[in-house]
């Protein structure tokens, strides 16, 4: 007997956030541009994954495309099943530019985003949010100063604090410590690493850097040039967490993964630009 099943049609159940035969095409004036085509990857709840691949293949569409910025025009992305359609608190984005409201200070960046996001939190509930996050990113003594009156390094801080602070499920990075100096960057990958391990959002980050990637991903994807990118080669990283930049450097896979990395991007599908 065959059994009468209800229909599946509008949901997928395969990882937390799906990427189903994903293809984007751009309308330009000289025809349409397939930018991406045939992603499939399937992320599972608390994964973090950093994307990677030369400038122009398409990682910031593949990112619009989760934070609900934009459409997919063939196949489809899906978060718990459900397909995403738009922006929403569930998913929250961190660019390299900070996005600072300019004229408050770190603290009511943090605090007017608790409170759009989490108004069924009282007020002093929302209150020790933003401490809590402040103090997470080390801002406790800095929190009265406008973006104008802090570095790079802390800007980015506050927003991430900011996006943490909603208890996103999907937490987007754009390429957030690209603009930073190395030893910035160390410091804040090491704590966005101790932020993520409390809250556990799913992470999906882009970044240019392959020892970043390296450090903090579960996995690393690795996209192919465009036309028409797509996913190249998924890299799993083995690394215990939590994770102590000396071990994992010092680990003899990771001299071998980083060459896996390199080969792919530099020699299998090298890049004129780059
Ligand atoms: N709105 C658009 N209209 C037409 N083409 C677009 C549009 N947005 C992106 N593209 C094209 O799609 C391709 C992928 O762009 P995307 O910004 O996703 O790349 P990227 O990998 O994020 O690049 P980068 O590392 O330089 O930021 C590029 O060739 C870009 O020119």
């Amino acid at each position: 007997m065959t059994a009468i099943l209800p229909s599946t049609a509008a949901t997928v159940n395969t990882g937390f956030l799906h990427f189903d035969c994903v293809g984007k095409t751009f309308p330009t004036p000289r025809g349409p541009y397939v930018a991406i085509e045939d992603v499939n990857l399937s992320v599972q709840q608390g994964e973090f994954i950093c994307v990677i691949g030369h400038s122009g293949c398409g990682k910031s569409t593949l990112l619009n495309l989760v934070s609900g910025f934009s459409q997919p025009t063939s196949g489809g992305v899906y978060l718990d099943g459900q397909p995403i359609q738009e922006p929403g608190p569930d998913r929250m984005v961190v660019f390299q530019n900070y996005s600072l409201l300019p004229w408050k200070s770190a603290r009511d960046n943090i605090a007017l985003a608790v409170k759009a996001a989490r108004p069924h939190l009282s007020t002093s509930e929302q209150r020790q949010v933003v401490d809590h996050h402040l103090e997470l990113v080390g801002l406790t003594e800095a929190q009265h100063k406008r973006p104008d009156q802090l570095s790079g390094g802390m800007k980015q801080r506050v927003a991430i604090a900011r996006a943490l602070s909603i208890r996103p499920e999907v937490l987007i990075l754009d390429e957030p410590f690209g603009a930073l100096d190395a030893i910035t960057k160390e410091e804040l990958q090491e704590e966005l690493l101790n932020i993520w391990e409390e809250a556990r959002p799913t992470v999906l980050m882009i970044t240019h850097d392959i020892d970043e990637a390296l450090f903090l991903a579960d996995r690393v994807v690795m996209m192919t040039n465009g036309p028409a990118a797509t996913i190249g080669e998924v890299l799993e990283i083995p690394f215990d967490r939590p994770r102590e930049r000396e071990a994992v450097v010092e680990d003899p896979r990771y001299a071998q993964l980083r060459t896996e990395a390199l080969d792919f991007l530099y020699r299998r599908f090298a890049h004129d630009d780059d």
